[in-house]
């Protein structure tokens, strides 16, 4: 068996965490043949809930799992990782956008970047699911220099998830059977879920999603607005931000980082952006990605019609102002 890979997870006495360790711990990101040491990162005063944690995790007797090391230290949480879930930052309430968390969150991301530029492995792939997701990923990514920018990366995974189910549940199959849904640009409410180029599988052969809906108006209005509202409905409906969803997608997000996409699929990151199909470049502008030997490319030559395109415009937008936030908001705190 391999030797074991160092894996850090922020924000471990959380709500996306507790999910998240389980499958992480069980196997189900790094393969069944990879074992791991934990590190869990939170803050002094949830030390005695970590703890907790750590017990629980010792309890569910996972072979894969070699050791455990709970801590309040950055440098110690981020020391010769190989992965690196960001997910510890505060959530939203009720009435919020993810953009109002900036002001809380965007200090955690420049410190947890000087500390991972201090102590990571070189090649660590880090997957910032604190919100807002992006604009954290990219000030993550500033302050770790010495860190490859193609290793920083945001959580859309999420949002795919959503818009697959709904488009599997329109065209009335199994959500395995869709693939090739697209996510551009923000994890905000301006992101467009884009139905376009997805596949379903009929009986091994594969159709455009669209073509087979015959509904064109559904996918504009109705799966949009939904996709962009689905955080904000789970929060309403549990008054407490999506959790179990947000660590499956999190697990599906890094697996397919280390494992690869298979040929013909694509899905969706947030990755610095070149400024492909008119995004905004050096912002993390969720893309279509294909992934081989742990390397991302984003897709490119698809068409992109005129709805779309104004779509790619405006979060791209968004994601200028937000970064222009971010950096008063540490220039002001310096
Ligand atoms: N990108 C996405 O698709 C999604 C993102 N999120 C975001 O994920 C974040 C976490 O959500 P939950 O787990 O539900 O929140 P939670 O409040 O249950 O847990 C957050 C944890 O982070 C810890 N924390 C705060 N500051 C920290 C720091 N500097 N270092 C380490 N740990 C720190 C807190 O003590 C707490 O234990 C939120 O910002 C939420 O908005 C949530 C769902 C989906
Ligand atoms: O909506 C929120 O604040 C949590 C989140 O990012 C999501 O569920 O997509």
């Amino acid at each position: 068996m391999a030797e074991p890979i160092k894996v850090v997870v922020t924000g471990a006495a959380g709500q996306i965490a507790y999910s998240l360790l389980y499958m992480i711990s069980k196997g189900d990101v790094f393969g069944q043949d990879q074992p791991l040491v934990l590190h869990l990162l939170d803050i002094p005063p949830m030390m005695g809930v970590l703890e907790g944690v750590v017990m629980e995790l010792m309890d569910c007797a996972l072979p894969l799992l070699r050791s455990v090391v709970p801590t309040a230290d950055p440098e110690v949480a981020f020391k010769d990782v190989s992965a690196a879930f960001l997910v510890g930052a505060m959530p939203r309430k009720q009435g919020m956008e993810r953009r109002d968390l900036l002001a809380a969150n965007v200090k955690i991301f420049q410190v947890q970047g000087e500390a991972l530029d201090r102590n990571a492995k070189k090649d660590v792939k880090v997957l910032v699911v604190g919100n807002p997701a992006n604009t954290n990923a990219m000030v993550c990514s500033r302050f770790a220099p010495s860190i490859p920018k193609e290793n920083f990366s945001a959580m859309t995974r999420l949002d795919q998830n959503r818009a697959q189910a709904q488009v599997a549940a329109k065209v009335g199959v199994p959500v395995g059977d869709i693939s090739n849904v697209i996510i551009w640009g923000n994890h905000s409410s301006t992101q467009y879920p884009d139905a376009t180029h997805a596949l379903v599988n009929k009986n091994g052969s594969e159709t455009n999603a669209a073509a087979e809906v015959k509904d064109d108006c559904w996918f504009k209005n109705v799966f949009v607005e939904t996709v962009q509202k689905r955080g904000a409905s789970v929060i309403a409906a549990r008054k407490m931000s999506s959790a179990m969803s947000a660590a499956k997608a999190a697990a599906d997000h890094m697996k397919d980082w280390f494992m690869g996409t298979p040929k013909g699929k694509f899905v969706s990151m947030g990755v610095m952006s070149d400024g492909s199909y008119g995004a905004p470049k050096d912002v993390i502008f969720s893309f279509p990605v294909t992934i081989e030997n742990c390397k991302w490319k984003i897709v490119q030559g698809l068409e992109i019609d005129d709805f779309s395109q104004k779509m790619i415009n405006n979060t791209g937008k968004e994601l200028e102002e937000e970064r222009t936030e971010a950096f008063n908001i540490i220039s002001n705190k310096l």
